[in-house]
């Protein structure tokens, strides 16, 4: 029975972020079409920015999963090319929660940067802002740029990740729309006058990089019909 209906895993899917924003929007994308724990986050952000090569900062992530279970989840912020940044937070995700995860990391790359901040964008934005983006552009004409989303699946622990890549291409702007969510003000999607800031959530949720590797993800789910030991209600 096991082998007909899919691998089983231990218990439904995690999804871990710490970022609210994210997950509210990969829970609109997805609705019921995958089983996951109900994941409500939130964060404590732990800051110790080094310039080592190697993790620069610990985000301290509070979740707690169907109101019952409670993880202290640390992922630290990686660094390399951004596939081998979002396999990796998934290993290290799955011994955290020792179980199935989906993590997801988001670069925003400039082509006149040579694809750079990309993964660290988070940083950038932190230190610069909308502005300091801008800027950094100033001395190019070409303002085009791709925002590009990348999930990795990861059954358990010591499982090797899959991942999931969404691309939106774009253009970087002067800041347009209100300012809740990241780089949405500063990044106008190919075909459109709005930024994504300015476009009802429903129409960036359709052209997004999020929700083009979300589409992936969900026919990986519906090929591989994975069957849980605990189900989605715990
Ligand atoms: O659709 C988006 N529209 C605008 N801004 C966005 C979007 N998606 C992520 N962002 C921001 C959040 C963070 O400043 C950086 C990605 O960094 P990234 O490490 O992937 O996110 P995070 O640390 O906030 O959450 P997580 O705990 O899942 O790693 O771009
Ligand atoms: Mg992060």
């Amino acid at each position: 029975m096991a082998a007909a209906s899919g691998l089983v895993l231990s218990r439904p899917v995690t999804f871990v972020t710490g970022n609210a924003k994210k997950l509210e929007e990969v829970r609109t994308i997805l609705g019921q079409s995958i089983p996951f724990h109900s994941l409500k986050l939130d964060r404590n952000l732990s800051l110790s920015l080094s310039l080592s090569l190697y993790n620069s900062l610990f985000v301290t992530v509070f979740a707690s999963i169907s109101k019952s279970f409670l993880y202290l989840i640390t992922v630290p912020e990686l660094q390399g090319e951004p596939e081998d940044i979002s396999k990796e937070k998934a290993r290290l995700a799955a011994n955290e929660v020792n179980g199935p995860v989906l993590v997801e990391d988001t670069c925003l790359c400039f082509n006149a940067l040579k694809g750079l901040p990309g993964p660290y964008i988070k940083w950038f934005l932190q230190k610069i802002g909308h502005e300091g983006l801008n800027n950094l552009l100033m001395a190019y004409e070409d303002k085009s740029a791709y925002a590009l989303c990348v999930f990795s699946l990861a059954l358990g622990p010591n499982m090797e990740p899959v991942t999931f890549l969404g691309k939106t291409p774009g253009k970087i702007v002067p800041p347009r729309g209100p300012n809740d969510f990241g780089w949405d003000p500063i990044f106008q999607p190919d075909g459109y006058e709005q930024t994504y800031a300015e476009m009802p959530k429903e129409e960036k949720n359709k052209i997004s990089h999020r929700s083009k590797a979300l589409a992936q993800v969900k026919s990986h789910f519906s090929e591989a019909r994975y069957t849980f030991q605990k189900d989605a209600s715990i």
